[in-house]
């Protein structure tokens, strides 16, 4: 059966990119199968989460029959939405970056810097199609899972509809993920605004981009479209942008981006939008004094809602909540012990690498725990993250707050980048690696890092904290000169001088005086 729902399916520009992207993620002519009399598992969503329940429970070779439905694209937000058109285009933005910091290397560009955004967007759209066979309805259908494309939704405790198919399960996952919220401002919705879901499609680049939010997304996405050209006003509601991440480093990015020539409007109220000739005029109050700004787009990055509705979730016992999402509990097991959850549906940690991370242990908890035994914890997991803006701030463990929170002693390394060989050498020098111990103890309780590639140096600390590395241990790594990665070394080599004490002094003196 051709669907026509699914025929309807586009991603705009509907180039032959964006044609492979949807051919492989919501092909429209897909025939959904006949269901299996029952299903191990079925899996509603088909983002990181629930592609990685279906492809991991399935790819395990064991006869399981699991089924997998997707109402929009396969892949979610990473593929389609988030991670990989964002960092293809900071990937071409970056480059201006280091156009605007080349005469300080003794290169000097003659020319004025041409942004070329249709073939930037062109470049992103052509790697995210490139990228799309992975997350495929064939592919899931050539692992063994059954793909159904349409809205599913629970019928029974152990039936889930799609369309006009029932398919029967032993247990379920819910990963629905998340979507942008729409911020309550008057007048927002009628003049028209972009989110994550919209704003890749742009083909023309807007002149003047405002954007609501200075969350992850909102600073990721000010500065590369400022980057490639765009007069960019970001507004915030606290005081400082990135509230949720380390103060220090959220300060070194918020200078940069001010450096960079962004408007920052904080402590802001946005008050309503108008639509005018000249574009659409955005109304705000700072400190009760009034304002407007007029731009061409508007982008609300003002954090997330989770995708909660037409799952028919009361009826089979889920408990959630419209800004949380589906109450979970550590086994990532919601109200209803055979309904599973994974993702931004359920977790604060609304990461890709957290869906796929929660992802497993959803197969081992439901799978392979028998009245559950060997079950695995959710907060168990040691989880990093990136904010990709230049530079990019790096961040894992407890931030000293939580730390002091949990009655915890906490010493603090910071080492700047000034004082690494390698980040000078790049002129790199802005940002720091810190690291929180236990006071008296070499136990690292977390870490941020500000760098150019703070995201590629940050698993050296997870995989310490991970395998209770402590900082002595790490100082005795050798890092490879000159790297920028010598940071984290020189902070351990820090904490290693503290230990240095009269008597310790006292020792080696004697010692070299034997020697
Ligand atoms: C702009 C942006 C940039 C990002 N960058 C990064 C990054 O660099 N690194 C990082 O780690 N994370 C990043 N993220 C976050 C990351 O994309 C998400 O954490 C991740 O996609 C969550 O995966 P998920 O499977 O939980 O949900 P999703 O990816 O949202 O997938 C849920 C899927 O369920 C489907 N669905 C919903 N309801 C139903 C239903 N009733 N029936 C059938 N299907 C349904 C949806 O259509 C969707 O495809 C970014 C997010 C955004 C928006
Ligand atoms: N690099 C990454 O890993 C990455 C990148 C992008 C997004 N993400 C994930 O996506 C999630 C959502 O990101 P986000 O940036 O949309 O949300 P967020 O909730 O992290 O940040 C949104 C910010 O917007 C502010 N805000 C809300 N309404 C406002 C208004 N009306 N006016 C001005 N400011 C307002 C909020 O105070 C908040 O600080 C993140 O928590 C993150 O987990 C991750």
């Amino acid at each position: 059966m051709s669907n026509s729902e699914f025929e309807r399916v586009t991603v705009r520009p509907m180039d032959e990119y964006n044609q492979t992207l949807v051919s492989h993620v919501h092909p429209p002519n897909w025939v959904n199968p006949q269901p299996a009399d029952e299903y191990d598992l079925v899996v509603i969503g088909a983002g990181t989460a629930g592609l990685v329940v279906a492809a991991g429970a399935a790819g395990l070779d064991l006869g399981l029959k699991v089924a997998l439905i997707e109402k929009h694209l396969m892949g979610g937000d990473c593929l389609n939405f988030g991670c990989v058109p964002s960092k293809s285009i900071i990937r071409s933005s970056r480059v201006v970056g280091e156009m605007w910091g080349a005469k300080e290397l003794g290169i000097n560009i003659s020319k004025h810097i041409e942004v070329d955004f249709s073939t930037v967007m062109a470049r992103m759209r052509r790697i995210r199609a490139g990228m799309s066979d992975h997350d495929s309805a064939e592919r899931f259908s050539s692992l063994g899972v059954d793909v159904f494309l349409g809205n599913g939704r629970f019928a029974s405790n152990n039936t889930v509809e799609v369309g006009d198919k029932t398919l029967k399960f032993k247990k379920a996952v819910i990963a629905t993920g998340a979507r942008a919220m729409q911020p309550a401002i008057p007048g927002l919705e009628k003049a028209g605004y972009l989110t994550n879901e919209t704003i890749f499609s742009l083909i023309q680049r807007p002149e003047r981009l405002a954007v609501i939010g200075g969350g992850p997304i909102g600073c990721e996405l000010a500065q590369a479209f400022r980057r490639l050209g765009c007069e960019v006003v970001l507004f915030h509601r606290g005081s400082h942008i990135l509230n949720k991440e380390d103060a220090d480093a959220a300060e070194i990015l918020q200078k940069v981006l001010l450096d960079e020539g962004i408007r920052l409007v904080l402590n802001c109220q946005l008050e309503e939008v108008v639509t005018v000739t000249e574009g659409k005029r955005l109304y705000f109050s700072v400190n009760g004094h009034r304002d407007s700004v007029t731009v061409d787009e508007i982008l609300a990055s003002a954090g997330r809602v989770p995708n909660v509705e037409n799952l028919n979730l009361a009826a089979v016992g889920v408990e959630y909540d419209q800004q949380s999402g589906v109450k979970v509990n550590d086994y990532l097991q919601t109200t209803n012990p055979k309904i599973y959850a994974a993702g931004d549906i359920c977790m604060n940690w609304k990461f890709t690498h957290a869906a796929d991370a929660a992802a497993r242990i959803v197969i081992k908890n439901a799978l392979f725990s028998p009245f559950g035994l060997g079950r695995s914890r959710l907060s168990s997991l040691v989880m990093p993250w990136v904010t990709y803006t230049v530079p990019e701030i790096a961040h894992v463990g407890m931030y000293e707050q939580e730390a002091q929170a949990l009655g915890l002693d906490v010493a603090t390394i910071k080492i700047p980048f000034s004082s690494v060989d390698r980040a000078i050498a790049d002129g790199e020098e802005l940002g720091f690696v810190k690291i929180h111990h236990k006071k008296g103890s070499d136990q690292i309780l977390g870490a941020t890092i500000v760098a150019s590639h703070g995201g590629e140096m940050i698993s050296e600390i997870t995989t310490a904290i991970m395998n209770k590395i402590g900082l002595s241990k790490l100082s005795s790594v050798i890092h490879p000169y000159p790297t920028q990665a010598e940071a984290i070394k020189k902070a351990a080599d820090t904490y290693r001088r503290t230990l240095l004490t009269a008597n310790t002094k006292k020792l080696l003196g004697f010692l070299t005086k034997l020697s």
